[in-house]
């Protein structure tokens, strides 16, 4: 090649010496031409191609904007929003942040370009935990990811599947009925009661009952993990000291994570000792494991489930639906009790189509819309997941005009554009009719709505999510009357986590309001 390169160079030589002498400032001109004709191109392409990254405040050398991060993210940023517009960028250590503020350009992310958008990147504490990310919401995008999701949400969350074990949801909020029907008259936790309400419902749905299991363990453990995975973490904003684990956050989420595995390794077993006939058989038939254990053993690639991915779907699904439901509920609550009209309005509907003779059912929820707009209501002023959960792209792209690079995370600010005041009239006011005046849906493609995500990376439990949330304030508000004490001041602060939660637990004071006894059994 080198010996190419030399005869080529002695050729040009000595035609440019010897027989070109002439055309020599012709060429030169030619040359000069050419060259600035390429810089130009070059110029225009890369301006084309990489238009700047999206404005946002100046950070400092290496930590970026680190330093002046505010714990409240999701109002930080959209204060932020007011100074640099609707699109911001941020850099935390290597990590660059972009924040959608606005409709038009969360259509862009979320349906537009949700092929690119549809990513995820998984946290270095998840990598052991999920096997690598074979769990649904830190799975990058891959036809892997592609077929669990298409069998949770045909499959596991199907209306069907969800019927099947209503019986299990129905047990479980009869249960809360019960316990709080032998505190009436005195101040019972909200948070507290709804919390442990959720995780039995949860846990039955997922594995039926386990008279073994120890629930205030679990809900300890859960806890633990949450708040490890909350936890900002060095090696995610720099990835090259991911291996030092600086601050041991990798291995506190291994050990909490295999704790939670040998949980279910137990569980899985056994069931698998359970014989094919038989009356357990039957008791058990209805639960999640039971459906992710039919698919593992289904063998064939397209429709079936490895064991690692059921452990790690099983946990998905317990963290994801634990404390989205209760905190969605404690805020309709606490909603309701500071709008005393909008609960009178609830309690008529709830009086018309349950009556005050039966318990609220799953099968009335179609025809309790008023209850259908107080949750959607809530789920604008407080959505549990305000920034949805970061999506990664998987290729540099443009959206607004800005370069979006490859592998940055990209929040919608979901919580912003649901109080906008050009986009909502009256936004910061607690008004279920504007739900009931037009047909704002969860999954409309609404993108100044946008409680649950939108798109390839939506929330999979959405429809579970919805039955559990409208039957757990459908009985507690059919079951009783919420009165506050004297000292009770309600307020609607809310902080920045996992969830979206209150700052202060909601308390109130449950009077019965069903004619018979038999109603609170
Ligand atoms: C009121 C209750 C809930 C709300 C408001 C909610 C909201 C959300 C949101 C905003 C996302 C992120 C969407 C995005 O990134 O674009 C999400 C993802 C997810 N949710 Fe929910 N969720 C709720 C309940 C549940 C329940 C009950 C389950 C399952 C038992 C569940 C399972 C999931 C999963 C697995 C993902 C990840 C989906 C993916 O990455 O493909 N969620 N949810």
């Amino acid at each position: 090649m080198s010996n190419l390169y030399d005869k080529l160079a002695i050729l040009a030589y000595e035609g440019w010496s010897s027989d070109c002498h002439a055309l020599a400032p012709l060429m030169a001109t030619g040359l000069a031409i050419f060259c600035c004709a390429w810089w130009l191109w070059r110029g225009m392409k890369f301006t084309k191609i990489n238009p700047p990254l999206p404005p946002g405040p100046l950070g400092l050398p290496i930590i970026g904007n680190l330093p002046f991060i505010q714990p409240q993210l999701h109002r930080y940023f959209s204060d932020l929003s007011r100074i640099y517009g609707p699109i911001i960028k941020l850099r935390m250590g290597r990590m660059i942040v972009i924040v959608i503020n606005s409709p038009s350009l969360a259509n862009e992310v979320l349906k537009v370009q949700d092929a690119i958008f549809a990513n995820r990147d998984i946290p270095a504490a998840a990598v052991v935990g999920t096997f690598g990310g074979l769990n649904i919401a830190w799975r990058p995008k891959s036809p892997g990811y592609n077929r669990l999701r298409k069998l949770v949400v045909c499959e596991i969350m199907s209306k069907q599947s969800l019927d099947a074990c209503y019986v299990l949801r129905r047990r479980e909020v009869r249960r809360m009925v019960t316990e709080i029907h032998g505190k009436v008259g005195s101040l019972v936790n909200i948070d507290e009661q709804l919390s442990a309400t959720a995780l039995r419902l949860m846990t039955s749905t997922l594995w039926g009952d386990d008279p073994s299991q120890d629930l205030i363990e679990l809900r300890k453990r859960l806890d633990e993990f949450i708040i490890t995975f909350a936890t900002p973490n060095v090696s995610d904003l720099f990835p090259i000291l991911a291996p030092f684990d600086l601050q041991g956050i990798e291995s506190k989420a291994k050990e909490q994570l295999s704790w939670f595995y040998g949980i279910f390794e137990s569980m899985i077993k056994k069931r698998r000792n359970i014989g094919d006939d038989g009356k357990e058989k039957e008791k058990i038939s209805k639960d999640f494991m039971q459906q992710l254990l039919e698919l593992h053993q289904r063998g064939d690639d397209n429709s079936s489930l490895s064991l690692n991915e059921v452990k790690a779907l099983l946990l998905d699904l317990m963290v994801a639906g634990t404390d989205t439901i209760p905190t969605t509920v404690e805020w309709t609550m606490t909603e309701l009790l500071l709008h005393p009209d909008k609960m009178t309005k609830l309690i008529e509907e709830l009086n018309m189509v349950v009556g005050n003779q039966n318990t609220m059912e799953e099968s009335y929820i179609p025809q309790l819309v008023y209850l259908d707009a107080v949750i959607k209501e809530t789920l604008r002023l407080h959505p549990v997941a305000p920034l949805l959960l970061p999506h990664v792209p998987s290729e540099t792209t443009i959206i607004g005009g800005y370069t979006i690079p490859k592998g940055c995370r990209v929040f919608i600010n979901a919580w912003a554009m649901q109080r906008d005041l050009e986009l909502w009239d009256d936004p910061l006011r607690f008004q279920p009719e504007r739900f009931l005046a037009t047909d704002i849906n969860y999954r409309d493609n609404n993108f100044r709505y946008l409680p649950f995500g939108s798109g390839r990376r939506m929330c999979v439990g959405i429809s579970m999510a919805k039955k559990m949330a409208a039957l757990l304030v459908g009985s507690l508000v059919h079951s009783f009357e919420w009165r506050l004490s004297e000292e009770t001041k309600l307020n609607l602060e809310d902080k920045f986590g996992l969830v979206l939660k209150k700052t202060k637990s909601l308390v109130a004071i449950p009077i019965a309001r069903l004619p018979n006894l038999e109603q609170y059994k």
